[in-house]
Parts: structure tokens; sequence; C-alpha cells
């Protein structure tokens, strides 16, 4: 198991602090969607991953500073019960697949159970699809994925592209917002319920923020 974070006391001064898990079958490209997160790079050849690697970086939201703690969990079967052991102490899952592989795709409802199991209750739940740059080869459609979230109640779907940085900083900015909010419910009560949008179905976005129904990446 590696740890990639560094805890440097400068890092210790924050206003919100949330733990995500990043699920999903191996080889969906988990690791380097974290990775893009965290430096802005893309790097072609990844090791899968061994157990859970932990990864942090802040967001500046509202003027607030918020430290999101990702753990990027192995697909590989033979390290589920390490994993497993992680869901507990999530805010929030992040499931991706690998939109050029069905079976990926397949798997989801298998990984929302898996929260259900090991994860505290109402964990608020985002999809990914990823490589998207590999357009030419999907086998999954942006429309079956947001069929798939509604009828779970996840919070949003979201495609994506490590390699031509495509929607990552979008699906950790919206992470935090809805994490914030939940947070703010949480602490203020009813009152806070005004600041919340009301529609409950998940924000859909196939590439761009202004682009919710179709991918064309
Ligand atoms: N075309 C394309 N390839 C990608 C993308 N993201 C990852 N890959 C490739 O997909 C393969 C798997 O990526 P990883 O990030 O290691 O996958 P993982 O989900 O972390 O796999 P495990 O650690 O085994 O669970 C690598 O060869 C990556 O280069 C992407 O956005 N586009
Ligand atoms: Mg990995």
């Amino acid at each position: 198991m590696h740890f990639s974070g560094s805890a440097r006391a400068a890092d210790e001064n924050f206003d919100y602090l949330f733990k995500i898990i990043l699920i999903g079958d191996s080889n969906v490209g988990k690791t380097c969607v974290v990775q893009h997160f965290k430096s802005g790079v893309y790097t072609e050849t990844q090791q899968n991953t061994i157990g859970v690697d932990f990864t942090v970086r802040s967001l500046d939201i509202d003027g607030k500073k918020v430290k999101m703690q990702v753990w990027d969990t192995a697909g590989q079967e033979r390290f589920r019960t390490i994993t497993q052991s992680y869901y507990r102490s999530a805010h929030a899952a992040i499931i991706a697949y690998d939109l050029t592989r069905r079976s990926t795709f397949e798997s989801v409802p298998h990984w929302i159970h898996e929260i259900e199991k090991y994860g505290a209750a109402n964990l608020v739940i985002m999809l990914i699809g990823n490589k998207c740059d590999l357009w030419e080869k999907r086998h999954v459609l942006f429309e079956d994925a947001c069929t798939l979230a509604e009828k779970y109640g996840l919070l949003a779907v979201l495609e994506t592209s490590a390699k031509e940085s495509k929607n990552i900083d979008e699906v950790f900015v919206l992470m935090a917002k809805e994490l914030i909010a939940r947070n703010s419910l949480h602490l203020y009560g009813e009152s806070a319920l005004n600041s919340l949008p009301l529609d409950s179905s998940p924000v859909l976005m196939a590439q761009g923020p202004s682009e919710k129904t179709h991918c064309t990446c």
C-alpha cells in the first residue's frame, strides 16, 4: 500500500476536509484521473494500483479552502478486502468506468452495492465515464449512463479524459460543492435548505459544463 500525499504544516489550514474514495474496475483509468487532478499531468502507462494510493489537493471554492483527500483504490479483485475497509470513513465515492469497455459499465451496479454494504449511509456517489478521447471506440452511450444515474439516485455523470484533460477538475469541484452544501445543511439545519437546489436529478456532463446531453469529445 502506498501513501503519496504529504501532510506539510502549511496544508493543515483548511475550511473543509473531504475524503473521497475512487472505485471501479481495473484499467478504467482511476490512477490517471487522480494524477491529472493532483498535478495536471497525464502519464500514458500506469502500474496497476496495489491496495490504496492516497492523494491530497486543496481547492478554492468561493473563497473557502477545501482539502480533497482522494483514495485511489485498486480495481483488481484480489485487493477487495483491503479497499473495502476504506469505504466506512469516506464522505463520497466516485465510480469510474471505461466508456470503450462495456463490461466496466455493467459493473457499476456492483460497485454501488459495495458502497451500500461497506460505506456510511447516504454517501454522495458520482459516476465518471473515462477515456472520452476514444470516442470512436465508444461502447457506452452517455444516455445509458444517465439512465443508470437516475435509477440509483447518483449526484452526477461526467464523461472525462485524463489524456486530453477533459472534465477532471470539474468532477472534484462539483463534488466539493455538493459536500459543502450537505455539510452546511448538517451544521445549520433547515435554514440551509433554502440555499440548496430543489431539483435532485443528476448533473449530466458529457464534456463541458455547457453541454449537458451529448458527448462531442
Ligand atoms: N485513451 C485514454 N487512455 C487512458 C485514459 N486514462 C487512462 N488511460 C490508460 O488506461 C490504462 C489504465 O489506467 P490506470 O489509471 O492505471 O487504471 P486504473 O483504473 O487505476 O487501474 P487499477 O489500478 O488496476 O484499478 C493506462 O494504460 C492508461 O494510460 C484516458 O483518459 N484516455
Ligand atoms: Mg490504479
